[in-house]
Formats: C-alpha cells, sequence, structure tokens
C-alpha cells in the first residue's frame, strides 16, 4: 500500500473543474516531483490533499485510509503538512517564533518541538545565524528555507512543497532541492509541485501534470529518460 493513494480527483474553483480524475500515488520514503507548467493544476492538487479544497468527486488516502472531509488541520495531525506557494512566512516574527508557529500540533511536548527545531537547522545552517531576526528581513532563499523549515516543524509523514524555487536563483533553488534528498532520509515523504524540470534530478517519482490530469509517471531511472523531459518540454 502507499502512503499516498489519489484517486479520482475532480476538483474545481466554480462548476467547471480543473482537475479531471486526477490519480496517483507517492510511496512512503520518496522524494516525489509533480510537474507542470503555469495552470496545468499542480497547486489545486496539492492544496486538495491538505484539506484546503473540497473535491467534487474522488478521494485522498494516507496509509489507506481515506481522508474524506478532514480539515486542513486535523490533516496537520495526521502528518500531511502544507509549504504554500509564495511562502507566507510571517514578517513580524523572528525565524525562531515562525518555526514555534509551524510546531503548534506539537504543543504537548516541548522536548520533541526542541528537536525537530534542532533538526530543520540542522537542514538550513543559514537558518541558524538569522534565528532572531524578522522574517521579513531574510532574502527570499532564506524565506522560503524558513517556510519549509515551519511545515516540517509538526513532523510530517507527508510534507507538500509548493513551488519552492520560484523567484530563486539556480543556486539556490538546488540548494532547497537537495535538502528534499535529507528530508527524506530522515524519515519524510516529500511531493514538490514544480515548474522548473531541474528539480527531476532530485526525484525518485516524477509525474507529469498536463491540463489537469496526470499524463506520465516515471520512476527511478526512467526519469532520467529523455522522452519524460522532451513531453514536457514540448507540452
Ligand atoms: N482561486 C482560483 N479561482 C479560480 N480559478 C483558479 C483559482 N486558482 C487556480 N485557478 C485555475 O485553476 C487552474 C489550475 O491552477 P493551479 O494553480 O492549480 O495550477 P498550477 O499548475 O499550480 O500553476 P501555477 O504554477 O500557476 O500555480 C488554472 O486554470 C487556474 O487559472
Amino acid at each position: 500500500m502507499s502512503l499516498l493513494e489519489v484517486r479520482g480527483l475532480v476538483v474545481g474553483y466554480g462548476p467547471h473543474p480543473v482537475l479531471h480524475e486526477v490519480e496517483f500515488d507517492v510511496e512512503e520514503g520518496e522524494v516525489c516531483v509533480l510537474l507542470g507548467l503555469n495552470g496545468a493544476g499542480k497547486s489545486t492538487t496539492v492544496n486538495t490533499i491538505a484539506g484546503l479544497l473540497r473535491p467534487q468527486s474522488g478521494e485522498v488516502r494516507l496509509d489507506g485510509r481515506s481522508l474524506g472531509r478532514r480539515s486542513p488541520s486535523a490533516r496537520v495531525k495526521q502528518g500531511i503538512s502544507l509549504c504554500p506557494e509564495g511562502r507566507r512566512v510571517f514578517p513580524r516574527l523572528t525565524v525562531r517564533q515562525n518555526l514555534r508557529l509551524g510546531a503548534w500540533s506539537q504543543r504537548r511536548s516541548p522536548r520533541a518541538v526542541r528537536e525537530q527545531q534542532d533538526l530543520v537547522l540542522d537542514y538550513f545552517p543559514r537558518l541558524v545565524e538569522r534565528a532572531d531576526q524578522l522574517a521579513g528581513t531574510l532574502s527570499g532563499g532564506e524565506q522560503q528555507m524558513l517556510a519549509v523549515g515551519r511545515a516540517l516543524m509538526s513532523r510530517p509523514r507527508l510534507l507538500l512543497i509548493d513551488e519552492a524555487s520560484l523567484g530563486l536563483s539556480p543556486a539556490l533553488a538546488t540548494t532547497v532541492w537537495e535538502v528534499t534528498s535529507r528530508i527524506r532520509d530522515g524519515g519524510t515523504t516529500v511531493l514538490m509541485v514544480e515548474q522548473n524540470a531541474g528539480a527531476l534530478p532530485f526525484a525518485d517519482r516524477a509525474l507529469l501534470m498536463e491540463k489537469g490530469t496526470v499524463l506520465h509517471t516515471a520512476v527511478g531511472e526512467q526519469i532520467r529518460n529523455v522522452n519524460l523531459r522532451e513531453a514536457y518540454l514540448g507540452a
């Protein structure tokens, strides 16, 4: 059984769906990249998995159990955490305070929160020097690291990252993608949305999305296969 099963998702913002029977699986212990052009439906997909949008039909299962109509906060408690598009850090709070807010679901175990914060700061050493700085004064890349770090503070089993590379230099985008491998090795499965095919070398599974459906899936060595890249660039 896969950690995440997405089945027949039909989602829209009005009467007309923008996702048409989206189906895919993500296995535990993978970094999965959901690749597609602007408007393909990637954000809609991860926002639905996080419970921010309700599907017209279809379902999302975690460990084989349907999440039904569970709220976003209930999903966080079940182990799904979203790092949203646009980072959305709290600019007038410090780095440390932003991280603490990400741990709201863990507040009964302060020790676990401290340990998780140490882990996050280990993933993103740049944030250590900035721990007491206001998040609004960080560079774009640092804010992106903070946004991923904050999402990790709930100790998720599945981390959803929406377009981490947007607006970052190639070097910084690579830094963020590289960290996903460490996050995976630390026991958190990662599903990241990307428009940038540069993320593919970091993926164990790649899903190509176009016009509200998943057109291709590639696993392991297949990802290095030129056809996927061509299918994407030619899309
Ligand atoms: N809040 C909204 N209201 C109405 N339509 C929306 C809304 N958000 C997205 N859409 C539409 O849904 C479709 C899929 O958008 P979505 O944001 O999921 O795509 P995406 O692949 O994530 O692209 P992007 O990189 O732009 O985020 C697009 O046609 C978009 O215009």
